[in-house]
């Protein structure tokens, strides 16, 4: 067990890294595929890949559950008109995480996904979690987010809450800076995410059927400061817990430690 939890704990002292190439868990989290449907901490913590300049896709930080739960409380609040919208440029149906009985759950996936968007970019970035909200989209209300950036020094986090065959259309439309290269749609599945420069251009595609939720988090840059050390190691934490498979009780540890040794090898 000593040994286990030693490899685990290597993988996340792994300071920021560059950007990561890798694979193979992400094409497999592609919508549709049946792998999508498995719980966040089956997934590997290094399958984030660089799609376009500055936009990354990340692998499943939030599980189904929760993201159903969080799915739910939104329409509710939606139904009830206590949702907000983000002005008259970028009209909007929003509900705030912090308002919602899943805020916990949700906010440490956003922790898990800074922590990745670190290996990604080198970049150590924190936000608000009061400030975090969930964007909705649907075929009959609004349905799309006009063509903007989000800010220079901003990098964006978006966590996709639906299953893709819950909506038709949506998604997240990229316009590369490089004026040559096409825009690219990204539809992560349930639970993943994707993260990009908030100077990017980018639109959120017509929801054409069903409806589409969002968890939207702007965060910015950590300064040289003496707050960094105990932000990273925050959502260093918040990236073990959510992609290490939990702990197995002592008694089941007994009966099967060889086969839970060999599955923690093969996540990481
Ligand atoms: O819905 C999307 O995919 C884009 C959302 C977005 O760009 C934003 O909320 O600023
Ligand atoms: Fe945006």
């Amino acid at each position: 067990m000593a040994a286990i939890q030693a490899a685990v704990q290597a993988l996340f002292d792994v300071e920021a890294q560059k950007p990561q190439a890798t694979t193979s868990a992400l094409h497999r989290d592609e919508p549709g595929s049946r792998r999508g449907k498995k719980r966040c901490h089956r997934r590997s913590a290094d399958a984030c890949v660089e799609v376009g300049e500055d936009v990354f896709r990340l692998p499943a930080v939030l599980d189904e559950q929760t993201c159903r739960a969080a799915v739910n409380e939104v329409d509710d609040r939606v139904a009830l008109g206590l949702s907000t919208t983000r002005g008259a440029q970028l009209p909007t149906t929003d509900v705030y995480v912090r308002d919602l009985r899943c805020a916990a759950a949700i906010h440490e996936a956003v922790d898990a996904g800074l922590h990745l968007m670190e290996r990604c970019t080198g970049r150590l970035v924190d936000c608000k979690k009061e400030e975090i909200f969930i964007i909705t989209y649907c075929a009959t209300g609004r349905r799309s987010l006009g063509r903007h950036t989000d800010g220079d020094g901003k990098r964006t986090l978006l966590i996709t809450l639906d299953a893709s065959r819950d909506y038709a259309g949506g998604g997240t439309r990229f316009y590369p800076k490089e004026a040559s290269a096409p825009s690219f749609v990204v539809r992560p599945a349930r639970g993943a995410a994707v993260a990009f420069d908030g100077s990017v251009e980018h639109e959120g595609e017509a929801v054409v059927g069903g409806r589409r939720h969002v968890v939207v988090v702007f965060a910015t840059e950590v300064d040289e400061d003496d707050r960094r050390p105990s932000i990273r190691a925050a959502q260093r934490r918040a990236a073990q817990s959510v992609f290490a498979a939990p702990p197995p009780s002592p008694r089941r540890h007994q009966r099967r430690a060889p086969r839970a040794a060999s599955a923690y090898r093969s996540l990481f």
